[in-house]
């Protein structure tokens, strides 16, 4: 969502330029997952023939369908050709990333505003079946939720209650939790379930089944996985063709890390 599909959160920051990937918001990103997709370059340009013929976007585009797959998810083809970003700036990330307390109108416009229907961006959401999130991003909903209540009343009391012990006031900002508590590392429909039982992480998990216009689709995914995969894969394909560079805007980078 930030300069489109084109690798330039992997770039890093160098000298005066402060990269995508170092942005706040970035800063949770998996070192891991970087390293991964370089490396995978690298094999793919060890090849004489493949040599500077893939770009950095193809691969993390593909690195992500794969780790859907090896997760339990469904596996599905991805559109290739893209090119690499010739920018990527700290700055360029404001405002164009969906937040944690975003609400459906929110979540929509912002979704929506790259060709994304409700019904992606409830299928998109489900990625959230998997990883965790830092206590940071959904404090306020257990602790000073509001003048009425302090805790979110969308939240199961037995999970509120969880979440602050996992996350006592003064935590160490390096503590994380799972977004899906029940299976935390297989890419399935249990997140709809949970939405369901009032466990979703943040308030914009939580909102797709409070929200009556989003709460019919949660449900129907929380009891056909199918349903779910198919609407999983054709989001992810409509996002990966999202600001695509051709062309002059883009080429294909020698190291994932850094512009040639
Ligand atoms: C709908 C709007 C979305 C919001 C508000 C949102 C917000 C967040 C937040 C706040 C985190 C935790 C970051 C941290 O504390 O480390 C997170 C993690 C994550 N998000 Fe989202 N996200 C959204 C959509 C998506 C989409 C569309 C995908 C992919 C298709 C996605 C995949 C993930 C994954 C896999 C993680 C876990 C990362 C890890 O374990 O290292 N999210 N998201
Ligand atoms: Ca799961």
């Amino acid at each position: 969502m930030v300069e489109g599909c084109d690798a330039s959160v992997i770039i890093a920051s160098s000298g005066s330029n402060q990269a995508e990937k170092d942005h706040p918001d970035n800063l949770s990103l998996a070192g891991d997952g970087f390293d991964t997709v370089i490396k995978a370059k690298a094999a793919v340009d060890a090849v004489p023939s493949c040599k500077n013929k893939v770009s950095c976007a193809d691969i993390l585009a593909m690195a992500t369908r794969d780790v859907v797959a090896l997760s339990g998810g469904p596996s599905y083809a991805v559109e290739l050709g893209r090119l690499d970003g010739l920018s990527s700036t700290a700055a360029s990330v404001n405002g164009k990333l969906p937040q944690p307390t975003f609400n459906l109108d929110q979540l929509n416009a912002l979704f929506g505003s790259h060709g994304l229907t409700q019904t992606d961006m409830i299928a998109l959401s489900g990625a959230h079946t998997v990883g965790f999130s830092h206590c940071s991003k959904f404090a306020n909903r257990v602790y000073n939720f509001s003048k009425q209540n302090q805790v979110d009343p969308t939240l199961d009391k037995t999970y509120a209650s969880q979440l602050q012990s996992m996350c006592p006031v003064n935590v160490d900002p390096r503590i994380a939790v799972n977004m899906d508590p029940n299976t935390p590392r297989t890419f399935d429909n249990v997140y709809y379930q949970n939405l369901q039982q009032g466990k979703g992480l943040f308030t914009s998990d939580q909102v797709l089944f409070t929200d009556s216009r989003s709460k019919s689709t949660v449900n129907t995914w929380a009891g056909n996985s199918p349903a779910f995969q198919q609407a999983f894969t054709a989001a992810m394909t409509k996002l990966g063709r999202v600001g695509v560079k051709t062309g002059s805007n883009g080429n294909i980078r020698r190291d994932c890390s850094a512009f040639n």
